[in-house]
């Protein structure tokens, strides 16, 4: 547990701490140590210096001997330089703590060496503990960002995602493996900052190189806690704990499926695992993970995780509601609504819709609108009759027949926009039939073939037919058809027997709104599958006239695509993902889960959220939508079991309303508390809402050094943004919605019973409100809340 391990780890090694310093002198020991490390970081740089000055030379050298090679060689040289540059500038002026860990161990079992060039070994030597509980540490490990090996190739810094890193994480007193002292070093730039220490193996007295082992201070990981906030959140590598690490390090098998409540480090721990894979199997996964978000704030707020871990560009983040090429929705619909999009019962309507939408009027956008007005009985661009003139004869299909022709092309279920070609077969056989000449060379098929062949070409070189054919099998584009659904009696013919008539309307009303909603983003997706793309002739390469001419094109070498350019390519062809992260998978709808499932047919997989957080109405649905996406891949099961963001006093009040929302569920324990309550306001009758919420913000940004947020009900966004207007950057205004995954120092909760009412998943989404905060906590409450004397609306009372 790492609780335990912390609070065990912590209070052992303040106990070594009073033991062994006292007063000033630890001041002593500490400032010591922190030369210790300087001098360790001092030699990392001088390293990394040293092997750029390597390839800056290697190029100059062969440039000037004129041995240049292949332009590929120079410019993988080039690259490498570039690289090592912008290493170096990174780990100056990025990286704030470039080397974080250190672990001091005892011998191994054996004296293998890994591939980073420390001992393999996790179980100590036999002989590694004395009788007298007396060891002499045997090896130790600096734990940083990225790996740097000295030029005899021993480790300076392990990556922390090699194996060898693995103890500084996994390492607990009640199973410290060789681990006999871990240390976080805090840094910023070049410069040591200060150490904290944990002792893992407290009965031993160890010396390293003939003195005693020195133990500085305690609680990195509560200091990293205790951080105020900002709008980015920070990677949590030097305090990964043990049972977050499990997770992080599982073979990308299958599907890693991942549980925990609130503030258990799920996200943080979804990043840091697609940092992982990436180390792992760089060819495999470069460019190729996806992690879904469930909004574009919680986007933002993690994307600068993977860069500070060494890994920029390689992962493609994205909110659920942007993961269609070209659209990114924002709006959200009212809960009835959305209920009914994101339901499976969707499917029926969308198969529907697709083939149903041949038969519209006029899809063409005019002035960027789509027209659908009333149906008239024969609405331009929807013909019906066909009239050709072939071998000299007038043809003619009346609408009957062509009705017919579209039942037969449309049979079985292969997209629509796929199917033109043969609904244009069809077309020439039945006005073959009629032209008389299916019948004339019975003995001769050659020449029917022949004959067959020149009526064809007679037919689709006249321009009525070419008209005729695009306006009777349009190809239809996503947004087309849902624009369609927009219109109620339509729909009502295509939602017939799936959904009720104050569904459709509902949903028609919603569709005809300009901007795109997240849910619709589902239905486009789906719409795009069920209407396919057709085929378009490739664009052939243009040659310059001048290389055909001089003929040297074939001898010029093509420019070669830097790797950052192959990544970016990649990701813009790329519709499959070789792993997908599902970062808040509770979220997910079932036509969410369809979406995203076609993202990741091929893929491995990793889920990670948390069923009392979840805004859909029926959860079981959902699951039934995750479980077709996720196939019958094995799932491998973790349960994150502490929370690292709510103090103790928050996480408490949070836990009576997920006693009401999920009775039986466990809440995560804290692992700190402040000794600060949650405030309670309440509005006085008659009293102003938006001064009380702005007041509350005040104090709050009086209170704590980073952010505030003010958490409302959805339908209350824009006018609570209103009541915060110039109150400056750290504090926001968020629908209930938008708070999911995010956190500040201090959040104002306003009228619980609001949030909890707005929707069937309403309590649910107000547990999600509630567990935000760091630092501080405010409850207001209105009229509709009861609150009782102290302020304590109904819903938060035990
Ligand atoms: N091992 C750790 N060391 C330091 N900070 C941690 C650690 N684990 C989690 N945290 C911090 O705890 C907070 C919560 O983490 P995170 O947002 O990943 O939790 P979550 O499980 O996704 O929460 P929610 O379900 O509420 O969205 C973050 O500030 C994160 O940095």
């Amino acid at each position: 547990m790492p609780s335990a391990r912390q609070k065990g780890a912590s209070v052992a090694a303040q106990d070594a701490a009073v033991e062994s310093v006292v007063g000033s002198a630890a001041d002593t020991v500490r400032d010591r140590e922190i030369g210790v490390e300087q001098e360790h970081l001092d030699q990392v740089y001088r390293r990394l210096e040293e092997k750029i000055h390597e390839a800056e030379f290697l190029m100059n050298d062969a440039a000037k001997r004129g041995q240049v090679g292949t332009p590929g060689a120079l410019a993988e040289r080039d690259a490498q330089v570039f690289r090592a540059g912008v290493h170096l500038n990174r780990l100056n002026n990025e990286f704030e703590d470039f080397l974080f860990g250190r672990i001091d161990l005892l011998h191994g079992k054996d004296g293998r060496k890994g591939p980073d060039g420390a001992f393999t070994s996790v179980e100590p030597a036999d002989d590694a503990v004395r009788p007298d509980n007396t060891a002499e540490i045997g090896e130790t490990l600096h734990i940083g960002r990225i790996g740097v090996l000295d030029s005899d190739y021993a480790p300076l810094v392990i990556d922390w995602r090699a194996p060898a890193a693995a103890p500084f994480y996994r390492s607990t007193p009640v199973d410290p493996g060789r681990v006999v002292r871990r240390r976080v070093i805090r840094s910023k730039g070049r410069k040591v900052l200060g150490v904290e220490d944990d002792l893992m193996r407290p009965e031993l007295t160890a010396t390293l190189n003939g003195q005693t082992l020195p133990v500085v201070g305690d609680g990195a990981l509560m200091a990293a806690l205790g951080q105020a906030r900002s709008h980015t959140m920070r990677d949590i590598v030097a305090s990964i704990q043990a049972e977050q690490d499990l997770v992080i390090r599982a073979p990308a098998a299958s599907v890693t499926y991942v549980e925990g409540g609130p503030g258990t480090g799920k996200t943080a721990v979804a990043l840091h695992r697609a940092a992982y894979l990436l180390y792992q199997d760089r060819r495999r996964y470069a460019g190729g993970i996806l992690i879904v978000s469930p909004t574009p704030l919680l986007v933002a707020y993690t994307e600068g995780v993977l860069p500070s871990l060494g890994e920029e560009g390689q992962v493609a983040i994205r909110a659920v509601g942007s993961l269609v090429d070209g659209v990114e929705a924002t709006v959200y619909d009212e809960p009835a609504v959305a209920r009914v999009k994101g339901s499976s019962r969707m499917l029926k309507v969308l198969r529907n819709a697709a083939r149903g939408a041949l038969e519209m009027p006029d899809t063409t956008p005019r002035n960027g609108q789509l027209s659908f007005g009333e149906e008239p009985a024969a609405a331009p661009g929807t013909p019906s009759q066909l009239r050709v003139v072939a071998f000299g004869r007038r043809l003619e299909l009346e609408a009957d027949e062509l009705r017919r022709i579209r039942h037969n092309v449309l049979g079985g279920s292969a997209p629509v926009n796929l199917l033109r070609p043969r609904a244009r077969r069809l077309l020439l056989d039945a006005l073959y039939a009629k032209s008389g000449a299916a019948g004339r060379h019975p003995g001769d098929p050659e020449l029917a073939a022949e004959l067959r062949s020149s009526f064809d070409e007679d037919v689709t070189g006249e321009d009525s037919f070419i008209a005729f054919l695009d306006a009777w099998w349009p190809e239809l584009t996503p947004r087309a058809v849902l624009a369609a659904m927009g219109d109620e009696r339509r729909l009502g013919r295509w939602a017939r027997r799936v959904l009720n008539p104050g569904e459709v309307r509902r949903l028609a009303r919603s569709l005809r709104r300009d901007a795109l909603s997240v849910h619709d983003v589902a239905l486009l997706d789906e719409l795009s599958t069920l209407l396919g793309t057709p085929a378009r002739p490739r664009k052939r390469r243009e040659l310059d006239p001048l290389d055909q001419l001089t003929g040297l094109e074939e001898l010029m070498p093509q420019r070669e695509e830097t790797q950052r350019e192959r990544a970016e390519r990649l990701a813009a062809e790329r519709t499959e993902y070789a792993h997908v992260i599902v970062d808040e998978a509770q979220d997910l709808t079932p036509m969410q889960w369809r979406m995203v499932g076609r993202r990741g047919r091929h893929a491995t997989w990793t889920v990670v959220g948390d069923p009392a957080q979840s805004s859909w109405s029926s959860p079981e649905e959902a699951a039934e939508a995750r479980d077709e996406a996720l196939g019958s891949r094995p799932r491998r099961r973790f349960e994150l079991t502490v929370n690292y963001r709510n103090p103790a006093e928050i996480a408490e009040l949070a836990a009576t309303v997920l006693h009401l929302a999920m009775p039986g569920m466990r809440s995560p324990s804290a692992v700190r508390s402040t000794g600060v309550r949650p405030r309670f306001a309440v509005l006085p009758d008659g009293g102003d809402l938006a001064d009380a919420v702005r007041a509350e913000a005040e104090r709050l940004l009086e209170q704590v050094d980073g952010t505030v947020g003010v958490v409302v009900a959805m339908n209350r966004r824009e006018q609570a943004a209103r009541w915060l207007a110039g109150l400056g950057e750290r504090v926001v205004a968020l629908g209930s919605l938008e708070a999911k995954g995010l956190e500040y120092d201090a959040t104002v909760v306003v009228s619980p019973a609001e949030i909890a009412d707005e929707s069937p998943a309403g309590l649910r989404v107000l547990y999600v409100a509630l567990t935000r905060a760091t630092q501080q906590l405010t409850v207001v409450s209105g009229r509709r809340d009861q609150p009782d004397a102290q302020g304590v609306p109904e819903l938060l009372r035990d």
